[in-house]
This record gives C-alpha cells, sequence and structure tokens, in this order.
C-alpha cells in the first residue's frame, strides 16, 4: 500500500539526516566552514542524472536535494553551536572516505525509492506528513525543516511524456 513504499523513503531521508552531526563534528574540529558550496553542486549534478535515469522530471528532484541540503545546513549549524559550551571528545568519522560516500549511496537510494512510490501511486500525499513527522527524528530536527522537506516531497512527479 502506499505506507509501506512511503515508510522507506521516509526512514532512508531521515538516515541520511542522521549523518549531520557527524558532518558537524568533522568541520568543527578541522575549522571547516558548513557551507560547502562546489560539494552542493556535485551533490545536486548526481541526484539530477539518478533522477532523469530513473524517469522522474530532474527539476523537481533538484528542488528536494535543496531542501535536503538546506536542512542538512540547519542541524549543523545548531549542532556546532552546541559544539562551542560542549565539546564532544569523540574522533569524528571521516567526512570524504566515509561520510560522503554514504550521503551519495543514500541519495541514489531516496531517488529509487521515491521511483518506486510514484510508479505505484502517482504522487505524494498530504495524510503522509503524519508518517513523515514520526519518522523523521532527531535533537536537531525542528518542525519547519520537516513542513520544508515535506512539501518538496508533494511536488515531485514522473516526466511528462510529450
Ligand atoms: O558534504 C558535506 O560537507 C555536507 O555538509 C553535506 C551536504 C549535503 O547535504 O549533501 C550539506 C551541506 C554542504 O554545503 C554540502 C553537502
Amino acid at each position: 500500500d502506499a505506507e509501506e513504499t512511503a515508510i522507506a523513503l521516509f526512514k532512508t531521508i531521515g538516515e541520511r539526516l542522521s549523518y549531520m552531526p557527524d558532518v558537524a563534528l568533522y568541520k568543527a574540529k578541522h575549522g571547516l566552514p558548513i557551507e560547502d558550496l562546489a560539494r552542493e553542486k556535485i551533490v545536486i549534478e548526481k541526484a539530477k542524472t539518478s533522477a532523469y535515469e530513473a524517469g522522474l522530471d530532474p527539476e523537481y528532484i533538484e528542488d528536494f536535494f535543496v531542501a535536503q541540503i538546506s536542512v542538512a545546513k540547519a542541524i549543523q549549524f545548531r549542532c556546532r553551536a552546541d559544539l562551542l559550551s560542549q565539546p564532544s571528545a569523540e574522533l569524528p568519522k571521516d567526512l570524504n572516505n566515509e561520510i560522503r560516500p554514504h550521503l551519495i549511496r543514500l541519495g541514489d537510494q531516496i531517488i529509487q525509492e521515491i521511483v518506486v512510490h510514484i510508479e505505484k501511486h502517482g504522487s505524494f500525499d498530504r495524510i503522509q506528513f503524519t508518517d513523515f513527522d514520526e519518522l523523521i527524528d532527531g535533537k536537531y530536527v525542528t518542525d519547519s525543516d520537516k513542513k520544508l522537506l515535506f512539501e518538496a516531497l508533494l511536488k515531485i512527479k514522473k516526466t511528462s511524456e510529450s
């Protein structure tokens, strides 16, 4: 049913966001800025290519990935703020060799799961926000983060046949 395919996707979106505290810790320890525009370009281009190959409109996927990156940065800023008064003794996972490859893999998985849902059910439905709200959690994720992501998800459609 509609719930099953949507729930698989929502969990993967949540999993991608769950890496952001690790990214924040790595960047704080290395004195790196949170925003990396060159990396964002790579992530978005990859997503658009995968979307096109999967028969999804790359424009909607781009908007959804821009939303995911915005939320990823919001989480990192909140996390980095906390690190100022509560420094972590934890050794951060390596950003380039470990975390970024995971993020790319999860991005591809997100696109595949969007395709499965759209093929079966046409689009997403507002009533699925209840599940989305429950499955996207984490200390640094806010209600407005969730709304931003969900609105972008609602706009995703198949490529129109013309
Ligand atoms: O790769 C990073 O440095 C991240 O912080 C992850 C991410 C993303 O969501 O893909 C988010 C913010 C950066 O500006 C670039 C990419």
